[in-house]
């Protein structure tokens, strides 16, 4: 009996012991948690957010912009949102973004760590540097695209190159149905590739088809629940299988494959002749090796030559696709370029940029284009350099921001028909109005660094193509504008019809 009794004790002494130990370590994380995510004074609201997810649940990954935009309505253009141990502020609307990204421009400039990009490419290059890094690297690589005469070609001269082989290779389809997703990508990447390493690839070279697939999927694994989960909880998900490993073994070859470039370049580089980027980056790191402070080096060559193609290819490929679709989808508006096309360019000769000035109906549709599509639509990340406030509400130094472009691109104060497509938003009387609320590049001192060599791919691809055909839905195929959440929104798949106009 006192046995039983004996062993009954230590059985509910273990079991006490065990739930307090459970009871302890719940309290111990949830009071851990709790500090580590309690937000500055006179930080912008956060909405109800759970323990250690934060508001990571509340955020629907197949069209997060799309939920954020609810939440402006609820919380107003400053609010807080918690994505894992990240407390993100994000700014809606056109005053509130022109307010920190060119009013506090400086301020603003800064970009945090993403754990995913950090473990991938740590702060090199053009896209996630800072600070002195960053401003050498950007006025480089903005002087290096604005004087591209380097080697024998302009730019221009470099988009026309490309622009010939990819006409042939959609009159090749014979006005068949066709995906023209990698057909864009290819010819895209290309002019990267011009620019970059001196010369175009021809569409069938494997390195080439390879590299493109590589950052095809990339880009969209990178918005994948692992990925996002990996930067809410680095330590932790690192440990695990998911797409996040396949993104890091991606970037690694991509990498790889930039390297064997670059030795190559040093092979047969000479300084006086610059032949492209990488040239014109030797030539710096050569002309800076005795500077201490000087940040052009091996690594940050590697990076920025990625960047190039980060950013580069996917955006302008995205908007082209996006194009196409709305031009299967508005033949009037399609009918209606070809018209301009006619009239001013004529069907002898390749449209050139100086076109564009006398082209506004065309001018209108590219930007209505852009705008629908908002294809970056919440900003690249950008971070404070130093403690700040704005609205009233007070951001440290380090402060992740998410500048809202959604909102303004989409704003009905902004725009007669937000949700539709129409090009009368850039027309006033007949000629090209700019509007102040167009924002696709987004603004201030970190305002896309290609805009203008996009501005010129979106024209000349977009002329040229319509120019030499007219695109058609495959009979019974049903078109969808719904997005693909990708590091950019995506068309889904689609085929069209190229049907040669002469
Ligand atoms: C339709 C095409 C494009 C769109 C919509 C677009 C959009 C953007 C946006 C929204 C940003 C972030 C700006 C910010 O942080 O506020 C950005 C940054 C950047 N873009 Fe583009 N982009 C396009 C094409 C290009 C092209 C062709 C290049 C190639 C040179 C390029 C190079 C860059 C670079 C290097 C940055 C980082 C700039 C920095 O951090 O200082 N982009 N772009």
């Amino acid at each position: 009996m006192e046995l039983r009794f004996s062993s009954a004790l230590t059985f509910l002494w273990e079991a006490v012991t065990v739930r307090s130990i459970l009871v302890f370590l719940v309290v111990f994380f949830l009071t851990a948690d709790y500090v580590k995510r309690r937000l500055p004074k006179n930080f912008p609201p956060r909405p109800f957010s759970l323990p250690f997810v934060g508001n990571i649940l509340q955020m629907n990954f197949t069209e997060p912009h799309v939920e954020i935009q609810k939440l402006v309505e609820r919380h107003g253009n400053i609010f807080c949102l918690q994505i894992g141990s990240l407390p993100f502020v994000v700014i809606s609307g056109l005053q509130m973004i022109r307010e920190a990204l060119v009013n506090q421009g400086e301020i603003f400039a800064g970009r945090p760590v993403i754990p995913l990009l950090f473990e991938n490419f740590k702060d090199f290059g053009l896209i996630q540097s800072n600070g002195h890094t960053w401003k050498q690297h950007r006025r480089f690589a903005l002087s290096t695209l604005r004087n591209f005469g380097l080697g024998k070609k302009s730019l221009e001269g470099r988009i026309q190159e490309e622009m010939r082989y990819f006409l042939e290779a959609v009159e090749e389809q014979r006005g068949q149905p066709f995906d023209p997703h990698y057909h864009i990508n290819k010819s895209v990447a290309n002019i990267i590739c011009s620019i970059t390493f001196g010369d175009r690839f021809e569409y069938h070279d494997s390195r080439f088809q390879e590299l493109i697939r590589l950052f095809d999927e990339t880009l969209l694994l990178e918005l994948s629940v692992s990925s996002q989960l990996f930067n809410a909880f680095p330590n932790i998900i690192r440990l695990l299988p998911g797409s996040h490993n396949q993104v890091f073994s991606n970037w690694k070859k991509v990498k790889s494959f930039l390297s064997e470039e670059i030795a190559r370049h040093r092979e047969d580089w000479n300084p006086s002749e610059p032949r492209d980027f990488i040239d014109a980056y030797l030539t710096e790191m050569q002309k800076s090796a005795d500077d201490a402070d000087s940040s052009f080096n091996q690594e940050n060559l590697l990076q920025s030559t990625l960047d190039l193609f980060l950013a580069g290819t996917e955006t302008t490929s995205t908007t082209l696709r996006w194009a196409l679709l709305h031009m299967l989808l508005k033949p009037d508006v399609q009918e209606k370029v070809q018209a301009e096309i006619d009239r001013v360019i004529g069907l002898s000769r390749l449209p050139v940029m100086e076109d564009r000035a006398n082209m506004p109906y065309t001018n209108a549709v590219i930007h209505e284009i852009q705008r629908i599509s908002n294809i970056v639509p919440l900003n690249v990340p950008r971070a404070t350099v130093c403690d700040t406030t704005i609205a009233g509400f007070s951001l440290p130094k380090g402060t992740p921001i998410s500048a809202n472009l959604t909102s303004v691109l989409f704003d009905k104060n902004e725009w007669e028909t937000p949700y539709e497509f129409n090009p009368e938003h850039f027309l006033e009387n007949g000629q090209f109005r700019k509007r102040e609320a167009f924002l696709p590049f987004s603004i201030g001192k970190r305002v896309c660094l290609g805009e203008q060599l996009a501005k010129t791919e979106l024209f000349l691809f977009f002329t040229s193509l319509l120019q030499k055909f007219e695109f058609q839905a495959p009979k019974n195929e049903k078109l969808s504008l719904k997005a693909r959440v990708g590091i950019t929104l995506s068309p889904f798949p689609y085929r069209i019809c190229a049907i040669p106009r002469y």
